[in-house]
């Protein structure tokens, strides 16, 4: 089953109702160059939906097209069943906060957020004080009355937050929109929008670049590469069950060993060998093995046994141990040079094993996952770049 057709079955199994928003098919062209290539989705009402990829992978033009600030040049989009790939951007009846979505600098914070009631032709009295709510939700009540220049950064985001909310839509659209806000600022704000879009049940699309952002905040992520839909699924599902290399490299830190997939069901690699595990994309041919490092193991290897191989393990040297309280980071060189990062609970075998040990790295077929060998994922290294920074500074 397709990511689309599985998003599309849960939405029907939950209800009758139309898709909270479909899209179907939409590409948009710069000269011969596909910025987005047919891209199609379809969500049910309320779900958090995140677009996660690389820098020009397509995120920003998908959404302009469902904000309707750019034409595609094929393909539709419908609303709540209503197709809107023709109407103008101001009669979608989208919120919408992009980074570079501009507040009104000559009215006041208040009548910034009052203007979208206003253009839907409620009474000033009311839309003031529906503007003073969403303030409210956002925590600048207090700056009602300033001008967007006399608000920082982070304030005026917040405004265009309020702005995008007050008048409760189906679904809001978001590009990066806590892009220009501190750590602590931006996890209030992480919560705060998951609480007021749940409070107003809309349905949301979301772009951002923090990948720990994505994870905490969606139902289901959209991964991005060239235009595309990579993969769409939930965390959990790009985390533990990644369908391509691209995927399973740039979701979370990720072990990735080369591999040929042989028809009786075997796994052979550079120094190991191995059994197939259920979750494989494919069935013959080159493949790669998609391991995490908190799912592999470690123990010291006696001299006189290092030469034996083991299934489903790896032989190596310890090159660095580092100890981060709740596990045990060691990046493990194997004897074809490359770099695992293994993370391992504090056990005291574990403990044991120091700097310039022979090692085992093993697995479990069941936690790993093989998928085809499309070529260097998005960081390209075989190894977390997280833990490698960590340990060159370290040293
Ligand atoms: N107006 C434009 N004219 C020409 N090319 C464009 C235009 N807008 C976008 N592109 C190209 O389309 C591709 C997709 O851009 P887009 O902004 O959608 O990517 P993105 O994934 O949102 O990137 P980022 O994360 O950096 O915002 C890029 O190669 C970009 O250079």
């Amino acid at each position: 089953m397709s990511d689309v057709q599985r998003a599309d079955a849960r939405a029907s199994s939950a209800s009758e109702a139309p898709h909270a928003l479909e899209v179907r098919g939409i590409s948009k062209y710069y000269g011969d160059q596909a910025a987005v290539d047919d891209v199609s989705f379809a969500l049910e009402p309320g779900t958090f939906l995140t677009m996660l990829g690389p820098s020009g992978s397509g995120k920003t033009t998908t959404l302009g097209m469902i904000a309707g600030f750019t034409l595609q040049d094929r393909g539709t989009i419908e609303v709540a069943g209503r197709d809107i790939s023709e109407i103008p951007p101001h009669k979608r009846g989208i919120g919408v906060v992009f980074q570079n979505y501009a507040l009104f600098p000559h009215l006041t914070v208040e009548q910034n957020v009052a203007f979208p009631l206003e253009m839907q032709g409620m009474r000033r009295r009311d839309s003031l004080r529906k503007a003073r709510e969403a303030l409210e939700m956002v925590e600048l009540a207090n700056r009602a009355r300033h001008l967007p220049k006399q608000l920082s950064g982070g304030q005026q985001q917040r405004v265009a937050l309020a702005r995008a909310v007050v008048f409760e839509p189906p679904l809001l659209l978001m590009d990066e929109p806590l892009g220009a806000l501190d750590k602590r600022l931006r996890t209030q704000m992480q919560i705060e929008i998951m609480r007021i879009s749940r409070n107003l049940g809309s349905t949301v699309v979301y772009v951002t670049h923090d990948q720990e952002e994505a994870l905490v905040m969606s139902d289901l992520i959209a991964v991005y590469n060239n235009g595309a839909i990579e993969q769409l699924g939930t965390s959990r599902d790009l985390y533990e069950t990644p369908r391509t290399r691209f995927v399973a490299d740039f979701i979370g830190e990720s072990v990735l060993l080369p591999c040929a997939v042989g028809s009786d069901g075997s796994l052979i690699g550079t120094g190991w060998h191995g059994g197939l595990p259920e979750r494989a994309e494919l069935r013959d041919g080159r493949g790669v093995l998609v391991l995490r490092p908190e799912d592999l193991s470690i123990e010291s290897v006696p001299p006189g046994e290092r030469d034996r191989p083991r299934p489903d393990s790896i032989a190596g040297t310890v090159a660095d141990v580092i100890y981060i309280g709740s596990a045990l980071l060691y990046l493990v060189r194997t004897d074809d040079g490359r770099e695992l990062e293994v993370r391992a609970p504090r056990t005291e075998a574990a403990l044991r094993v120091s700097g310039g040990d022979h090692v085992r790295v093993g697995w479990r077929p069941g936690q790993a996952v093989v998928v085809p060998d499309d070529g260097p994922g998005a960081r390209g290294a075989d190894t977390g770049l997280a833990t490698q920074q960590l340990l060159a500074a370290g040293r």
